[in-house]
């Protein structure tokens, strides 16, 4: 039988995910505030329970590929792409990313409600690496994309959360990533906004440089931008392979 060797030079991968395991502390018993929770800790009455959301997984990213994550819910994807953002640390293995990371995760977890819509685009752009010069040269390309203009000078506690994630991804996506991480948090926008986001998504993974994770509820959207997925279910990696045969594994699953 002829041996399958991998050929691909570590420099090839743009993410690297080695043997993963995740582990939260959870109270085993219902708290109902913080005063009640500090009384238990000084007392040494406060117990925890490990949960495991992720086990041992591990998968290669290769240099403009898009990997989607499958898997139904609660079953570590988001923490898992929290990981490869380096928002959290894994509490075993090891995680590589070559290049620079835009994580639409959470959109708008950086934002502060009380200051408006381009004070915010500066903060987040601080936080994102960009200069006040940056900032400023592409402030327009931001705006215009997000369709926010009347909006700029208004505080961000008064805008919709679909609005919140326009400015987001118009923020996280205005230069070309080395790696694109994206999540759920899309859906919040309109159906006008998102298929805007999918175009630029699409123009990062045809220019062939992008790395893209991908996870979404929609098996239909994972086959038409992934070419290869990783099915984690209850924290476990179940499957890896070309996106047909995985969303099509899934899907008998679960029917
Ligand atoms: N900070 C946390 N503390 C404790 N448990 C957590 C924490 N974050 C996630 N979990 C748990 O880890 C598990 C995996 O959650 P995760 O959000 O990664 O799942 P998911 O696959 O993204 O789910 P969904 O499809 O519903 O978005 C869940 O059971 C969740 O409750």
């Amino acid at each position: 039988m002829a041996v399958k060797t991998d050929t691909t030079n570590s420099e090839d991968y743009a993410i690297e995910v080695n043997d993963v395991s995740m582990i939260f502390n959870m109270a085993s018993e219902r708290l109902d505030n913080l005063k009640e929770y500090f009384i238990k800790l000084v007392k040494h009455e406060l117990f925890f329970e490990e949960f495991h959301a992720l086990k041992h997984v591990s998968f290669k990213v290769r240099r403009g590929e898009v990997l989607g994550l499958v898997g139904t819910n609660g079953s570590g994807k988001s923490t898992m792409l929290k990981i490869i953002a380096g928002v959290l640390e894994p509490s075993e293995g090891s995680v590589r990313v070559h290049g620079n990371i835009a994580p639409l995760i959470e959109l708008g977890a950086g934002f502060d409600i009380e200051l408006t819509a381009r004070e915010n685009i500066y903060l987040n752009g601080a936080l994102l690496g960009y200069t006040k010069e940056f900032i400023d040269a592409h402030l327009d390309d931001i705006v215009d994309f997000a369709e926010l203009r009347d909006f700029m000078d208004m505080p961000l506690k008064n805008y919709s959360s679909g609005m919140v994630a326009r400015i987001a991804f118009a923020i996280a996506t205005v230069v070309e990533p080395d790696v694109l991480i994206v999540d759920e948090t899309l859906s919040v926008g309109d159906v006008f906004f998102q298929e805007k986001c999918e175009r630029r998504i699409r123009e990062f993974i045809e220019s062939g440089r992008v790395t893209v994770l991908f996870v979404s509820h929609s098996l239909e959207q994972v086959e038409r931008l992934c070419t290869r997925c990783v099915w984690i279910e209850k924290g476990e990696q179940r499957m890896i392979g070309d996106t047909d045969d995985v969303c099509q594994a899934y899907r008998r699953q679960f029917n």
